[in-house]
Formats: C-alpha cells, structure tokens, sequence
C-alpha cells in the first residue's frame, strides 16, 4: 500500500473557503474534520489515498516543504515570509484575498511623508517581507516580531508601524490606524512539494482537479 497523499490545510479563515474547492477537486473530508469538538488533526477523506491534515496557516509552508504534507493551501504572504525553494506554486486559488501593508496612528500620518523615512521601527508578524520591502527602498527597518495583535504596538509604544495584513481596513480602523503603503497583494495558494511533483504521480492530476476547481468557481 503506498502512502497517502497528505494535504496541509490551514485552521484560520481560510479554511471556509478551501472547503467548496476541494469539494469541487473531488475531495471530501470526513465528518470529524468539520467537528469543532473534535481533537483530531488528521483526517481522511473519500478519496482512499488522500489525507488532510489541519495545522496553523504559518506551518502548512513548514509541513510542504519538508515533504512531511506533499500539498497545501496556503496565503501569498506566508510563501513570502518563507521563500523556500522547496515549494511550487502552480495554481491561485483565488480566496483569501487582502494585502500586506504598514499602518501607522492616523495623527502620525497626518504629517508624515515615506519619502522622508531613512529608519523605522516596524511591529509585524513579519520580519522578512518588512525587511525586504524597506531595504529595496533604501530604508532601513528594525522589526519586532509578534504572532498577532500588532494594531496595539503603536499605542502602547511597542513600534510607531505596523506591517500586518488588511482586507475591510477595520481592524486598522478600530484601532486608530490608518494604512500609508501596500506592499504587496495576496491570495491564498495551492502549493506542491517539488520533489513529489515529481515522484508521485497522483500529484499532477490532483493539481489540475484544482485548476478546474478554480475556473469553475469563477465561471
Ligand atoms: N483579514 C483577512 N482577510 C482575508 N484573508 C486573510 C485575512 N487575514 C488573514 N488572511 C489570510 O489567511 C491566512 C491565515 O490567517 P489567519 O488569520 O486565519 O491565521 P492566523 O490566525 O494569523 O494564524 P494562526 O493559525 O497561526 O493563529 C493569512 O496567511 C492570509 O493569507
Ligand atoms: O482589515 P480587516 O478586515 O479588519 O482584517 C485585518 C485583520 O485580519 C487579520 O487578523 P485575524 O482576524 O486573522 O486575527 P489574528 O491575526 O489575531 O489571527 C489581520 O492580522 C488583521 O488584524
């Protein structure tokens, strides 16, 4: 018996609306998965070969690349953060849409200029991204790394900015900040381990069951 096909799905919003397309690639987890009671964390489905499992959006880049889950829906900006070359990306899958961006107090914005910024001190769930957009401008950024609730640096003197995603802007909103930079737009993405691409031969046909499942939804 080969081994199953795992796939790393995150627990977080995307979740909702991973669900409808992998219904439409044809994969249909077990009752348990959708049991907020339940403990389980790996899941079969009704595909024989096929398993899910459900991990923190951050770790699903970690479990692909190690091979340890040989596909997984995850966002842009985590692939971002990572980079590693183990990973393809070969579908968008069109959901999770927001953008990754710095905020600051709506005071500070009223007269700051990010032309003028030469060093920032930047809250964010992530360094990397921050560090690479400000470096390719020239600036330099000191980040403090927190897991979430980066709204609440700037007011209690954590880091005048934020770097932290935004989609309605009303996390920013209610916390008196206001958006200065987009750095980049995101979605979430199937992403594939490379060396399963090419030593599992029900990868490439479970990639196309969700580029059809990704037209279909926007048809
Ligand atoms: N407000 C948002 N609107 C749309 N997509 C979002 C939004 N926030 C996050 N995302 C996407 O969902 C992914 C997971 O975010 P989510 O907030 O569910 O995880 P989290 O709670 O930060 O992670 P963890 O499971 O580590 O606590 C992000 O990587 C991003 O791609
Ligand atoms: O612009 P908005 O529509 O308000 O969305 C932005 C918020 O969504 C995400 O947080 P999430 O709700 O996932 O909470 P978490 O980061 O604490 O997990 C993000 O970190 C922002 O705080």
């Amino acid at each position: 018996m080969p081994a199953p096909l795992v796939i790393a799905v995150p627990k977080g919003r995307i979740l909702a609306e991973a669900l409808p397309l992998l219904a439409r690639a044809g994969v249909h987890p077990e009752a348990a998965f959708g049991d907020p009671d339940s403990r389980a964390l790996r899941f079969a489905t009704d595909v024989p070969h096929i398993e899910l499992i459900r991990v923190r959006a951050f770790d699903v880049a970690t479990f692909v690349a190690h091979g340890a889950a040989q596909l997984g829906i995850v966002g842009s900006d985590v692939l971002a953060e990572f980079d590693y070359s183990e990973l393809y990306a070969p579908v968008d899958l069109g959901i999770g849409h927001c953008r990754i961006s710095v905020a600051e107090p709506v005071e500070m914005a009223a007269s700051d200029d990010p032309r003028g910024w030469s060093h920032v001190r930047v809250a964010t769930k992530y360094p990397h991204i921050t560090a690479a957009h400000f470096a390719a401008r020239g600036v330099q950024a000191e980040c403090v790394k927190l897991n979430g609730a980066m709204e609440l640096a700037p007011t209690l003197g954590l880091a005048p900015r934020i770097v932290d995603l935004v989609s309605s802007g009303r996390t920013l909103k209610e916390n008196g900040l206001v958006e200065v930079e987009v750095i980049a737009e995101v979605t979430s993405r199937l992403i594939v381990n490379r060396a399963a691409m090419k030593t599992r031969a029900e990868v490439v046909p479970l990639v196309e069951a969700f580029r059809r499942a990704v037209a279909e939804a926007a048809a």
